[in-house]
């Protein structure tokens, strides 16, 4: 529920979304993004990236050697079990992780599938690094996996999964017929 100091999003047209991320996605890592360099979120409303969406994880994610790398901190907004974040927001800050793998593919593509293997309790409050990478391509099918680790190195959730490439027409076609965005 929106409360009266959310601020509202800022307004974003498709046509406008599109024509900036078709430059975007066209980059591959390159002078731009230079190791450890902040890569730009997909989308300011985003769930796992947009810096305008109140209610997502803003995370900033940063080019890391061939792969993707992201430190995160879960608050009471991520809360499963008491105390522990919900599987739900590993497995979001995780997906969007991968979609940023994307810029070294430097195509748009979208999940088809994603698993995570959750070892240890991912706790609230406590900084934790995610990196990410793609393992293999195969056509329009993308291999990637990543692992979250603690302060001390300890693993405590491994992920993979399978990106499908698709062209900016995936999003227009979709967007067309779907219902306008609803403000939070
Ligand atoms: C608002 C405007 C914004 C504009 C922005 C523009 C730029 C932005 C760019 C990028 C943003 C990235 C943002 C990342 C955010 C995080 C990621 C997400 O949240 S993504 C959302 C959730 N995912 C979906 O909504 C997909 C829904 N699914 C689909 O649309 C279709 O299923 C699609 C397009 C993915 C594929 O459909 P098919 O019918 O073409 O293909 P099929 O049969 O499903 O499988 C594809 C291939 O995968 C294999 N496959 C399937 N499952 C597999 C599995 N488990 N293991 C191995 N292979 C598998 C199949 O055998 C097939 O292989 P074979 O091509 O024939 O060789």
């Amino acid at each position: 529920m929106t409360s009266p100091t959310t601020p509202e999003p800022a307004s974003h047209t498709l046509d406008d979304d599109l024509a900036r991320h078709m430059s975007g996605w066209s980059k591959r890592f390159d002078k731009d993004h230079d190791d450890q360099s902040p890569l730009p979120s997909h989308h300011p409303m985003c769930l796992g990236c947009g810096q305008d969406n109140p209610h997502g994880h803003q995370l900033e994610v940063l080019r890391d050697g061939d792969g993707v790398l992201a430190r995160h901190v879960f608050d009471a907004r991520h809360t499963g079990a008491p105390g522990i974040a919900h599987g739900g927001a590993v497995a979001t800050v995780i997906d969007d992780l991968f979609g940023f793998v994307l810029y070294s593919v430097g195509e748009p593509g979208v999940t088809r599938h994603l698993g995570v293997d959750y070892l240890a309790p991912v706790l609230l409050g406590t900084p934790y690094v995610f990196r990410a990478r793609l393992d293999r391509r195969d056509g329009r099918k993308l291999f990637v996996s990543a692992e979250g680790t603690d302060e001390t190195g300890r693993v405590v959730m491994k992920a993979e999964a399978l990106f499908i490439v698709v062209g900016l027409t995936h999003f227009k076609d979709v967007n067309a017929q779907s219902n306008p965005p609803v403000a939070p």
